[in-house]
């Protein structure tokens, strides 16, 4: 079977986005992981799928897949991507759209400047929603958020547990580039505190508006920039007292920005989608 494609980014977090509309798109995991992989494969952090919506009121429907093949609930950078997509494959001709996730609808708006800023929605700061299992944890009050001392790789680390539709756990560190992102990162992805897994975040703040990040994610490693990850960390960040929002979010495949008034409000995510090159493969 072919598979028409376009590969994409959003600050080096790069994306194969499949349009399911126009062509017939069933797939196991294993052809999932085939398509990402980087050796025998197109090669990407996560795939793409757009969709018809499945209700009334939204454009489009968007699925995720991580390079693990897994199918998860929600991706920042790749929702910048997907309305890039289907703006320039003319599957819609509106600069703002609603689209149907796993977890909720997001909004992604096309910005003059050739940006997308995508409203991600009201992050979810209850462990139990992220999902993180507190039971029997003594939780630090810091600012107002409680951050959860986790024992991890020979040390306790203190993390802050969001929700963006997808589960995150983000510590303070002094230097994003000696943080121990690669051996830390896979053992609080899989603590078993964190029913589904969990992607984990490592935050630099260089001043109150703005920080450096780097994030290990659930079913792809560390990748370049993680958009969720990065909306999980300034509200992490917020709550903490240590930012005030807007807050300019470098990571290392390029800078993104978010901006948040507070619980039960919107986390606005803004940052560049690049379409790299398009192809067709057998699968
Ligand atoms: N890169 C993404 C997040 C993709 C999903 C994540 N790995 C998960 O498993 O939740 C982003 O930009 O948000």
């Amino acid at each position: 079977m072919k598979l028409k494609f376009t590969k994409m980014h959003g600050a080096g977090n790069d994306f194969i986005v499949i349009d399911a509309i126009h062509q017939e798109v069933d797939l196991s995991a294993e052809q999932w992981r085939r398509l990402a992989d980087r050796r025998f494969g197109i090669g990407a952090d996560q795939i793409l799928v757009v969709e018809r919506p499945r209700s009334a009121g939204v454009d489009f429907r968007y699925r995720i897949f991580n390079s693990d093949g897994g199918e998860v609930e929600q991706c920042g950078n790749g929702a910048r991507a997907f309305a890039r997509f289907v703006s320039d494959k003319g599957l819609s001709g509106e600069r703002s759209i609603r689209v149907e996730t796993m977890k909720g609808v997001i909004a992604p708006r096309l910005e003059d400047d050739g940006s997308v800023t995508v409203d991600m929605g009201a992050p979810r700061l209850d462990p139990t929603e992220v999902p993180f299992d507190s039971a029997g944890l003594a939780g630090w009050l810091e600012g107002a958020d409680i951050t959860w001392p986790l024992p991890v790789g020979g040390k306790t680390v203190f993390l802050s547990v969001v929700s963006m539709g997808n589960p995150h756990a983000v510590q303070v560190v002094e230097d994003v580039d000696s943080a121990p992102v690669a051996t830390l990162g896979p053992a609080i992805e899989t603590h078993p505190r964190f029913p589904n897994k969990v992607n984990a975040g490592f935050m630099q703040v260089v001043d109150r508006h703005h920080i450096r990040l780097r994030v290990f994610e659930r079913g792809a490693g560390e990748t370049l920039a993680c958009g969720t990850g990065a909306c999980a960390a300034v509200v992490a960040g917020i709550r903490r007292g240590l930012l005030d929002s807007p807050v300019r979010v470098a990571a290392r495949g390029g800078e993104l920005s978010i901006a948040w008034d507070g619980p039960g409000q919107p986390v606005y995510l803004s940052g560049p989608a690049v379409t790299v090159f398009e192809g067709e493969i057998e699968i």
